[in-house]
């Protein structure tokens, strides 16, 4: 699903209006329905519904709703802030068939008292939408921090007043929001975890916007949705055999971490690779071979003996977890670097090793795949950005700039293409924040490298599956019981789910 931009919103929005053809106050009347469906669907009608409206079309969708939820048998209340003289049209023809209701309609302007509120309240945001273009500031600014400083549930249309679509605002005066919906495709700071406090848990309904035009719409920013994931999942043939899937190879380990290794080795083999190998310090051996008996495991012994098969022969390799960054991890990460021309999965201390060499990334093949967490892109970049749009500039710089696809892990982890794509997850929950979760996503997207899935397309699977099967997870476990293993454990729930 494409993420679009607030100039791009308005223009979709003028488009359906001329082309479908609708007219506007009716698209209006189309959005605040699906808003008050859902709406009724959540939350009790016991409370009184307070709705603080601007004089935009996000007002007006505000007084559409009022009318709607008054139908609906919700007991409402109806703020309208006057901060200008005369609001948009559309604003208007829902203010006069509001008027013929008989619903409390308070006009604030700075004379007026902040109206209270409390517990028995719920507040919907209608005050600015996505045509905010500047900082809010006067007697709104004053009202939105009464608001938020209100112990009532805060429910927000389309986006949380004050808090910009697509770029940074550094003001404080944004409306703190439990729950937005939004209309028709998520905004680009719904992925950043910086807003989250604004924006709350969000939902998008689907307004029926110009399906035409919207396939037309230019774009850098995607939201992985299942339809998209299905697309580009493989299915397996009668006659393929392990050969088929590939051989994949985990590196990392280090003493006292050699689990980090055995995670991501049982993850690569949930994927669905063919043949998987985990190469570990010679104390790890015992350890890994108990652990995973279907994998083959070599040390730095048969290494020596010239055993095991050299590094280029696998499909795929992932390196790093818990590998350390000593001069034997090092040496090591070196060594694969310069005897491979593939595109590798990059992660842990492998990423470490780069922020304290950089000239190491000169030797990671293009089309390489790197996974750091926000901690590991900041030591990779030397954090060079000072809010999380400036990173996610930096994250597609750094991916155009190597080739390499860069996925910084998150809430809504973002994977940067380099092709200068981002593609925000949609799958996950805090539960995966434990350790060893990171080794696992590692091991599922190297698994599936193994099985010539392009770098891309790998990533992205890999990401959406870790956190479906993470999804499953919480259910079975709960998001605070769940464990990394309880993530390769639901492997199969997930595929099952995208397949069905
Ligand atoms: N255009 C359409 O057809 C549709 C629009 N919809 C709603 O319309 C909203 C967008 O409406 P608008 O474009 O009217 O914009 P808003 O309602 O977000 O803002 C109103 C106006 O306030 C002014 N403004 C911007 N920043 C300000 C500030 N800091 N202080 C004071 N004034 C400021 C701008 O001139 C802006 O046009 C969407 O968020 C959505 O809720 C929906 O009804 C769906 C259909
Ligand atoms: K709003």
């Amino acid at each position: 699903m494409k993420i679009i931009n607030a100039e791009q919103t308005r223009q979709l929005d003028q488009y359906t209006i001329e082309n479908e053809p609708i007219a506007s106050i009716d698209l209006m009347e189309r959005a605040s329905l699906r808003f008050s469906e859902w709406f009724s669907n959540k939350f009790s009608s016991q409370k009184t519904i307070k709705i603080f409206a601007g004089m935009g079309n996000n007002g007006g969708d505000g007084l559409a709703v009022a009318r709607m939820l008054y139908q609906n048998r919700y007991k409402v209340e109806v703020y309208i802030i006057k901060y200008s003289d005369t609001g948009s049209i559309d604003f208007h023809k829902n203010e006069k068939r509001l008027s013929k209701l008989p619903i409390k309609i308070i006009r604030l302007d700075e004379n007026s008292k902040h109206p209270e509120l409390g517990e028995q309240d719920i507040i919907i945001d209608a005050i600015f939408g996505s045509g905010l273009n500047r900082p809010i500031r006067g007697f709104t600014a004053c009202l939105i921090q009464h608001l938020n400083d209100s112990a009532a549930l805060k429910v927000s249309i389309d986006i949380p007043s004050g808090l910009f679509c697509d770029n940074f605002n550094a003001d404080e005066n944004i409306f703190r929001a439990d729950h937005t919906l939004s209309f028709q495709f998520p905004k680009l700071s719904f992925m950043l975890p910086q807003n989250h406090v604004y924006v709350g848990e969000w939902a998008i309904k689907d307004i029926g916007l110009h399906k035409e035009k919207i396939e037309h719409l230019p774009t850098s920013f995607f939201f992985i949705d299942q339809d998209y994931i299905s697309s580009i999942l493989k299915t397996r043939k009668k006659f393929d055999h392990k050969g088929t899937y590939g051989h994949a190879l985990l590196v990392g380990g280090s003493y006292g971490k050699i689990g980090a290794v055995v995670l991501a080795t049982k993850a690569a083999l949930r994927s669905g690779a063919g043949l998987i190998s985990a190469r570990v310090p010679s104390f790890g051996y015992t350890i890994l071979q108990s652990n995973v008996p279907e994998a083959m495991c070599i040390t730095e012994q048969n290494e020596d003996e010239n055993t095991h098969p050299p590094f280029d022969s696998f499909s795929s390799i992932g390196i790093g977890p818990g590998m350390g960054t000593d001069a034997n991890a090092q040496s090591l990460f070196i060594s694969i670097l310069q005897q491979i021309n593939f595109p590798i999965v990059v992660d842990a201390d492998a990423i470490n090793l780069i922020g304290k060499y950089p000239a190491l990334m000169d030797l990671v093949p293009k089309g390489s795949i790197l996974t750091p967490h926000p901690k590991e892109f900041e030591r990779l970049t030397s954090g060079k950005y000072h809010n999380q749009y400036e990173r996610l500039e930096v994250q597609r710089e750094f991916a155009k700039e190597y080739e390499v696809t860069v996925l910084v892990k998150g809430a809504h982890s973002s994977i940067a293409l380099p092709s200068g794509e981002v593609y925000f997850n949609s799958t996950g929950n805090s539960g995966m924040a434990t350790g060893g979760s990171g080794d696992v996503l590692t091991g599922i997207i190297t698994g599936l490298l193994a099985q010539s899935y392009r770098p891309e397309y790998a990533t992205i699977l890999g990401v959406y599956l870790h956190g479906l099967a993470g999804d499953f997870a919480a259910k079975e476990k709960s998001e605070t019981a769940m464990i990394a293993s309880d993530i390769i454990n639901n492997l199969g729930e997930a595929y099952k789910t995208i397949l069905s």
